[in-house]
Order: structure tokens, then C-alpha cells, then sequence
């Protein structure tokens, strides 16, 4: 059973009710790769100390970003593989959106900390997806569809939400028109200039009017599913040099956390069992197969680029697979 706390660095202090000798930072394989720390390909690592691991050698690991300080001795850390207790660690701080990554220690007696078993953590995410239900949902005309709906989707926990939004008349007897968007506060809200999104928002809701119906997805997965904040992390260390792949990597995410199961499963209660993907990304096509929903087309998704998302579309392209062209720079 583990009990929890965040604390303000952004990183999660667990107690654990099995006894903890001295603390330990469970973190993925992916941060102790680009460390160097660990050469194999772990999902999970728990890092101790031979006396205690301090906070300066923590903070240095478990943040990228951390204030420079001097490099703490790297080679006299242990690294092994995490149990299943450590490994639903580091899936609690993904699901809270802070660092991949959580330090260990034992649970105080006097503890008033909320309880949570392992277990809930590593079932949380199907749970939540398989219970989605439609909330509510109101017409709301769009400059770009007038005849649009938008339906709200919730896991009964009352956890995250996810909407859908409905142009036209639905025919579900035949393959529906749809877009599977990943929230991104920056690019649909703010018009940024780094990505594509604001572009393949209002696209995508033109394209699927002109078509007469269709669906959009606007799925809570900011940040290919890392969350805003760790977005911005990301953004600051492509600023340093990264692209957005090895920048996620660098924090210790994969280059994309999304999960599709409950994208198919809103699809599933709006009748929808066939589908036109309007999508560049060939790891969408593959995952909305997996969950069983019959993917008969994808249809490309392509925008102009402008000096600022260059890059960025460059390496979708490159390490990605997307499907346009893009040469990488020379
Ligand atoms: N981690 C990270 N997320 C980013 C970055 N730039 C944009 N995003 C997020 O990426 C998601 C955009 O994904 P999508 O529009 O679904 O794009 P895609 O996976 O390329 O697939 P298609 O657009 O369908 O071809 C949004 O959640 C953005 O917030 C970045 O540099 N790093
Ligand atoms: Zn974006």
C-alpha cells in the first residue's frame, strides 16, 4: 500500500508501508538511459545510495531542468530493477502529470497520508476509460459548422474529460468522418506558432462540415500525454537544443504517453464502429485497429509550415513516421 504527498519541486514522495530503509527514487529506464545510469532496457529503475541518496543528487536526476549545481558522483549509485510496487510509482506521478519519476521512504506512524493500493494505480487507466459515459451535450454552432455539437464525456470517478464534437447528422451505417485531437492549450488556444494543432483544429472541423458529418475528438492528452506543464518543460529543452522527441525522453517520458482506448470507447457510445481518420500519424491509425474500432481510410491532415514549426514537423517526419514530406535538415 503505498500513501501519497506531492511535494512543491514537483516530484512525489510515497511512503511505503513495506519497511524502506534509506529513501529511494524509482524513475523510468528511458531518464536513467539518457543519464547513463543504466544501460538496459528496464521500463523502471530504483536508485539508491550506498549511505543515502540527498536531495541535490534526487533533484539532479529526477529533473532535467534542475538548477545548475555541481554534477553529483553518478557511479556510486546502485540501479536495479523496480518491483511492481515501485513500477506503479512512477505510473501515480504520470497520472498526477508531474516528473516521471518519485522518491520512496517509509511511512511514518503518524502518518495522515491518503492511502492507495498499487494495484488501483496500475488498473486505473482501462477503469477509467471503460467507464466514460456522455455527461452532457448542447448544440453549439461553429463558425466553420453551424450544425456542430459538443458532448462531454466522463469516467465515473469523475476524473478526466474528454469532448466530442458532432457535426451534421451522424450516419452510422457507414464510415464515419473523424479527427482524434490531442488537446494542446498552446496551439488551439493561443494560435502558437511551434506545432500544427491550432491549424488541425479548425481544419479538421471545416473539413469534416464540407464532408456533411462527422466527429472530432478533443481527447484530454496535452502534451502527447505528458500534461501542460511537463510541455513546457519539454519546449524549454528543445529551446536548449533537443527535438520534441529526445525532449520528452530527456524528461523521462516516451516521445508519445497517449492512450486511444478512450477515444475508442466515445466512438463506441456514439454508435460509431467505422471510421475515415483524418490523421498524419501512422501510430493513430494502428491504435484505434487495436481497440477494435475498423479504421477504412486514413485521410492526410497537412498544414504550411512556418519557420517556428519547421523542426518540429521535420522530426514527426524523421523519428515519428509521419506521413508527410519532410526532409530532415542536413
Ligand atoms: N510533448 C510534446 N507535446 C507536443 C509538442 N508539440 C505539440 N505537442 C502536443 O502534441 C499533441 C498534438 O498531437 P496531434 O495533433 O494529435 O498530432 P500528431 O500525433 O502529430 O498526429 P496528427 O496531427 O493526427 O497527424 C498535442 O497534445 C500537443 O500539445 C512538443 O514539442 N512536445
Ligand atoms: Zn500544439
Amino acid at each position: 500500500m503505498l500513501a501519497t504527498e506531492a511535494v512543491s519541486t514537483d516530484l512525489l514522495v510515497l511512503f511505503a508501508a513495506q519497511g524502506v530503509s534509506t529513501p529511494r527514487l524509482v524513475m523510468t529506464g528511458t531518464r536513467a538511459n539518457v543519464l547513463g545510469i543504466d544501460k538496459s532496457d528496464r521500463s523502471t529503475c530504483v536508485v539508491s545510495a550506498p549511505d543515502s541518496l540527498d536531495a541535490a543528487t534526487i533533484e539532479y536526476l529526477a529533473n532535467p531542468l534542475a538548477a545548475k549545481a555541481p554534477q553529483p558522483k553518478l557511479s556510486a549509485l546502485i540501479v536495479n530493477q523496480a518491483t511492481p510496487l515501485e513500477m506503479s510509482c512512477v505510473k501515480l506521478a504520470k497520472l498526477s502529470r508531474l516528473l516521471p519519476a518519485a522518491v520512496l521512504v517509509d511511512c511514518p506512524e503518524t502518518s495522515e497520508a491518503f492511502a492507495v493500493e498499487a494495484s488501483a494505480i496500475e488498473s486505473y487507466m482501462k477503469t477509467a476509460a471503460h467507464s466514460l459515459r456522455i455527461v452532457s451535450r448542447a448544440r453549439v454552432p461553429l463558425e466553420d459548422a453551424e450544425h456542430a455539437q459538443v458532448v462531454a464525456f466522463r469516467p465515473r470517478d469523475g476524473g478526466i474529460e474528454h469532448l466530442a464534437i458532432v457535426v451534421g447528422e451522424l450516419k452510422t451505417d457507414a464510415p464515419v468522418l473523424i479527427r482524434m485531437h490531442s488537446e494542446c492549450f498552446t496551439g488551439d488556444l493561443m494560435g502558437s506558432l511551434r506545432c500544427d494543432c491550432g491549424n488541425q483544429l479548425r481544419g479538421a472541423i471545416s473539413e469534416i462540415a464540407k464532408a456533411g458529418s462527422g466527429i472530432l475528438l478533443y481527447l484530454a492528452q496535452e502534451g502527447r500525454g505528458i500534461g501542460l506543464v511537463n510541455k513546457l518543460r519539454a519546449y524549454q529543452l528543445q529551446d536548449a537544443g533537443f527535438d520534441t522527441v529526445d525532449a520528452n525522453l530527456q524528461l523521462g517520458f516516451d516521445s508519445d504517453e497517449r492512450d486511444y482506448l478512450p477515444a475508442a470507447q466515445m466512438l463506441s457510445l456514439l454508435g460509431v464502429s467505422q471510421v475515415k481518420l483524418l490523421t498524419n500519424n501512422p501510430l493513430k491509425v494502428a491504435a484505434l485497429a487495436k481497440q477494435g474500432i475498423d479504421v477504412v481510410e486514413r485521410v492526410a491532415h497537412i498544414f504550411p509550415s512556418n519557420e517556428h514549426n519547421d523542426g518540429y514537423l521535420r522530426t514527426k517526419a524523421a523519428k515519428s513516421g509521419h506521413m508527410f514530406n519532410f526532409e530532415p535538415k542536413k
